[in-house]
């Protein structure tokens, strides 16, 4: 393949080729293939040695040559079907183990997420080409070597004779010379067609009648059916019209824009965009509704030294502003002759020592008493499910320049480690991480916080567009799960909070069963608690109105209409 060849301009490797360290010897290293490779007979033009004696009466057989990236993207596909993985978490090791970097590092990164997102689009033009054969029947590996072929043609605008036979070359290396010519015929078949041609006639497939609007768009935007009727009923609920559904869909599949927080009171939102233009050479601009927002083109944030010491951190905008709406929610007195410890927190130390077997008085334990001065009745707050710690982080910098505390609680001791990181910029004595289960903290610590966060567990169907394989691992049966943990966290959430106190419900998922049904269930159920109007605390807060927001009381973020993840939140104060 010349470099030329394989030119992807949508992942912007103008060149096209892997250079240097892109090249891998055809060696199928850490494939997991266990077998050393591929056999080398029929695998490549045979070479002579030129007259060194045996070797001339036994002919060499050279590897095929396969582009590293594309090697890398099909492992983290394999990963990802055969080991439950994380695309986003599996890539970057690839790539820095194997030195894939700059533009090849890109291509691989579009190649491996946009097959993952697109895959259920894909199946469907590929099993137009199998010759009736159904993909099912097809070796796992040779279905997900189509995959890749197909978003090269289709999706990166590869020119398709060098996706064909790169695609060819990468099967004969991973999966021997056996499925090669079937690889080949098929991806021959899926660039006769433009995409334009397959969406037309995927789109006709799933929908010959042109009435079920929701089958259509989930083969042609590469949804679980499911998944599609649910955000429609979503976009229903939150007063839009159902047919905004395709761009939805739409803006599912495109891959967020980096967007950073410079934390207040850790790094000012100008002097962090200083230090992007200097470190990455990329202009950042102000975030459209966060006043803390940076967006960037491109670029890797972890690199950039205001989010190595975590005075920034990367984070959608739609979870700044459901932090900041919380931090801005309108408080009610306390009750009168209501009587409760003076911070709140000194019992989540305790808590926090019991579950660790450590004296609270331990010298790695916060001085919360050093806080600042505390606004009566706003000054405990707390953050019940706080891993990986993004608005954990927020709120304590948000609460040390207000001179209130956080309890940043979590269950997961390792998540509750990287809140300790996230919130490590925060000076000492604002923040305690606590683990421990979210859902006895209420009966723990009854009526001691001003603010509660409840950042829920949940589908993250709002956030496809970061995590790639999570639609196609979603099921509706999450939903009773996840369904019954909300409840019992809203529930201790309520139940921490002092009268007059507010609670963030929040969710990245705009499923009606994780949204306004818990929180209509909570406010049937708990009696001593009032909604309060979210749109209207995020309107304060933005620094322009998100359109749309509608009358609340809920606020429901979108990512075709605000270019956030589907963030919902509600705003409850107990009574
Ligand atoms: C949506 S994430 C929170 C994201 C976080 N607020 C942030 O901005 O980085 C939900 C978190 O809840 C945690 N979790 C799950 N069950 C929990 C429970 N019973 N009690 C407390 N935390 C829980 C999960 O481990 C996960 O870290």
């Amino acid at each position: 393949m010349s470099p030329a060849d394989s030119g992807s301009r949508g992942s912007g490797r103008g060149d096209g080729g892997s250079r240097g360290a892109g090249r891998a010897d055809g060696g199928a290293r850490g494939t997991g293939r266990g077998d050393g490779g591929p056999r080398a007979s029929g695998s490549g033009p045979r070479r002579q040695g030129p007259g060194r004696g045996s070797d001339q009466s036994r002919p060499r057989r050279r590897r095929p040559k396969v582009d590293a990236p594309r090697l890398a993207a099909y492992e983290v596909l394999r990963q990802v079907a055969g080991s439950d993985a994380y695309a986003n978490l599996v890539l970057p090791n690839l790539l820095r183990d194997r030195d894939i970097t700059g533009r090849d590092a890109g291509f691989a990164t579009e190649l491996a997420y946009g097959t993952l997102r697109l895959q259920g689009r894909y199946d469907a033009v590929l099993s137009q080409c199998t010759n009736g054969r159904p993909l099912s029947a097809l070796d796992p590996e040779v279905l997900d070597l189509l995959r890749l072929g197909a978003h090269q043609i289709l999706g990166m605008r590869v020119p398709a004779h060098a996706a064909v036979s790169e695609t060819v070359a990468l099967t004969r290396t991973v999966a021997g010379p056996a499925p090669a010519g079937l690889v080949n015929a098929v991806l021959r078949a899926v660039a006769r067609t433009d995409l334009a041609g397959w969406l037309e006639r995927i789109g006709e497939v799933a929908d010959p009648d042109g009435t079920n609007q929701v089958a259509r768009l989930s083969a042609t935007t590469s949804h679980p059916e499911w998944i599609t009727r649910a955000l429609r009923q979503s976009l229903l609920a939150d007063g839009r019209p159902a047919d905004e559904l395709g761009d939805l869909l739409d803006a599912d599949n495109e891959p967020p824009r980096v967007t950073l927080v410079a934390r207040p009171g850790l790094v000012a939102p100008q002097d962090l965009a200083e230090e992007i233009a200097r470190e990455s050479g990329q202009t950042a601009v102000p975030g459209r509704w966060s006043p803390f927002a940076l967006v960037a083109a491109g670029g890797d944030p972890s690199r950039l030294p205001s989010v190595r010491r975590a005075r920034a951190g990367a984070q959608d905008e739609g979870s700044q502003l459901v932090a900041l709406a919380l931090a801005a929610a309108p408080l009610a007195p306390p009750d009168e002759g209501e009587q409760r410890p003076t911070a709140g927190v000194d019992d989540a130390d305790r808590a926090t020592a019991r579950q660790a077997g450590e004296s609270p008085s331990g010298a790695d334990q916060p001085h919360l008493s050093q806080a600042g001065e505390r606004p009566a009745g706003d000054r405990a707050w707390l953050d019940l499910c706080a891993g990986p710690g993004g608005k954990a982080a927020l709120l304590g910098a948000l609460a040390h320049e207000r001179g209130a505390t956080l309890l940043a609680n979590e269950v997961a001791p390792h998540r509750a480690g990287l809140v300790r990181g996230s919130v490590s910029a925060v000076p000492d004595g604002t923040v305690q991480v606590r683990v421990g289960d979210g859902r006895d903290l209420g009966e723990e610590m009854p009526g001691r916080f001003d603010r509660v966060l409840v950042d829920a567990p949940c589908t993250g169907l709002g956030a496809l567009r970061r995590r790639p394989e999570s639609r196609w691992r979603r099921t509706p049966a999450d939903l009773t799960q996840l369904g019954a943990l909300q409840r019992s966290l809203l529930a201790s959430a309520v139940e921490a909070t002092r009268v007059g106190g507010v609670v963030a419900y929040v969710t990245c998922s705009p499923h009606l069963a994780e949204t306004r049904t818990v929180v209509e269930d909570a406010l049937r159920r708990l009696g001593d608690v009032e909604l309060l109007d979210a749109a209207a605390v995020v309107r304060s807060i933005a620094v322009t109105e998100p359109p749309g927001l509608g009358d609340g009381p809920f606020v429901q973020l979108w990512p075709h209409a605000h270019g956030t993840d589907a963030m919902f939140l509600a705003l409850l104060r107990r009574t």
